[in-house]
């Protein structure tokens, strides 16, 4: 017997110059106006490095590394379960084709964001990469 199989939805820390690219939804309405590290659905067949490295072409239209995961994973609605990784620019600057604004932060004002639920697990984390990464000179 199979159960429905637990899509995946991969995200991405792209961090540059000691600090982390948000990006506003637009979606569903319950999020829209909210805070994400931009990514999307795994489709079949398809590996969370190649997706991730797409989401981020399509919806920021960047080519980047894709790096280690953080810690954890995070159960959505809808059977989805999502899982963020590290990613760093290899060329282009990020524009919001898909989102209504980005925005670079550090630290300090990561913590004042509002982002969705689901991220919040990893907000110890990203604030430790940040703080430790090399900053703007
Ligand atoms: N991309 C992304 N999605 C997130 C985050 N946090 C979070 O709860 N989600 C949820 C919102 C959506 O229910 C789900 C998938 O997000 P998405 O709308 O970006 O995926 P997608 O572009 O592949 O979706 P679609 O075109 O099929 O609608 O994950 C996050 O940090 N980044």
């Amino acid at each position: 017997m199979s159960g429905t199989p637990t899509a995946v939805v991969v995200a991405a820390a792209l961090i540059e110059d000691g600090r982390l690219l948000l990006a506003q939804r637009t979606r569903p309405p319950e999020l829209a106006g909210r805070w994400e590290l931009p990514g999307g659905k795994v489709e079949p067949g398809e590996s969370e490095d190649a997706a991730l490295a797409r989401e981020l072409r399509e919806e920021l239209g960047v080519e980047c590394s894709i790096g280690a995961a953080l810690s954890g994973d995070v159960d959505l609605p809808g059977g989805l379960v999502l899982r963020t990784y590290r990613a760093t620019l290899v060329s282009g600057t990020p524009a919001a084709l898909e989102h209504s604004a980005l925005r670079w932060v550090d630290a300090a004002m990561l913590s004042t964001m509002d982002l969705v639920d689901a991220d919040r697990l990893w907000l110890p984390e990203l604030r430790e990469i940040l703080l430790t990464s090399p900053g703007r000179s």
